[in-house]
């Protein structure tokens, strides 16, 4: 088991809620019966992964919480983590994710190893991120980056790099952080592996335990359980 992590900077990336999460379309769609509902439902559902994602980062003993984001209903609808004296907001530059990430690297900008964390992981454990954040850490002694591959194999969840390293986060991410030198993690951290990308990983991830948010979806509006955070 690696040791608990002494407090790495992570940078977390949460897209523009109506524009996220297409693949989970049908999901939503079970979920109201008019077009509106079903909007409403998607965003919410979005927010709720992001929320209970970012609940658990701050429950880790992570030191400093970049956020990058334009989202316009993240002050009123997710309070606890706005509230936190770790999070740090930045604005997307709105040129896909990984130019996200490289505002969210960037507006670090230190030497210091950062981690990039995607905000989809709703049955994250903060001991499972503090666990990989400080084997990649341990990591970049022998290379330039480490990557947690996501539960396919393919995606990349979590991603340590020492600035300049670029990330290649979108299809096929965890071979293109490979080609590109990082190594990867190899703990079960079976939250940390279990991103949300289409229907049938809602099911997966609730067997695992989810936080309050997702448990509560599809809910009343407004996600009364957002504060949860709590399994
Ligand atoms: N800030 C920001 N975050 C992004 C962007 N694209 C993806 N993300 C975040 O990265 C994580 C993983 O992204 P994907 O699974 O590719 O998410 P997606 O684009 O919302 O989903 P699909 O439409 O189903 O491909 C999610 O937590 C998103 O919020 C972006 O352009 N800006
Ligand atoms: C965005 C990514 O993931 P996915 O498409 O699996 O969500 C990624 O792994 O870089």
């Amino acid at each position: 088991m690696a040791d608990r992590d002494d407090g790495t900077d992570l940078v977390v990336p949460v897209k523009e809620l109506r524009r996220a999460k297409t693949r989970l379309a049908a999901a939503s769609a079970r979920a109201a019966d008019t077009e509106r509902g079903r909007r409403a439902a998607h965003a919410d559902l979005a927010l709720a992964l992001a929320a209970d994602t970012l609940a658990a980062v701050l429950a880790s003993s992570v030191r400093r919480l970049v956020v990058v984001t334009s989202e316009p209903r993240w002050h009123d609808d997710v309070p606890p983590v706005v509230a936190d004296p770790r999070l740090e907001l930045v604005a997307d530059p709105g040129r896909g994710l990984n130019a996200a990430v490289r505002a969210g690297v960037g507006h670090l900008d230190g030497p210091a190893p950062v981690g990039v964390l995607l905000a989809d992981l709703p049955a994250l454990r903060p001991a499972e991120l503090d666990e990989a954040l400080a084997a990649g850490r341990a990591a970049l002694e022998r290379a330039p980056a480490a990557f947690v591959a996501d539960h396919t194999g393919e995606g990349t969840s979590l991603l340590v790099l020492t600035p300049g390293f670029a990330p290649r986060f979108g299809r096929g991410s965890a071979a293109a952080h490979a080609a590109a030198g990082a190594e990867p993690l190899r703990g079960a951290w079976p939250g940390l592996r279990h991103d949300v990308d289409v229907p049938a990983d809602l099911d997966e991830v609730r067997a695992l335990g989810v936080g309050s948010a997702t448990r509560a979806w599809p809910g009343v509006p407004g996600l009364p359980a957002l504060a949860g955070g709590c399994r």
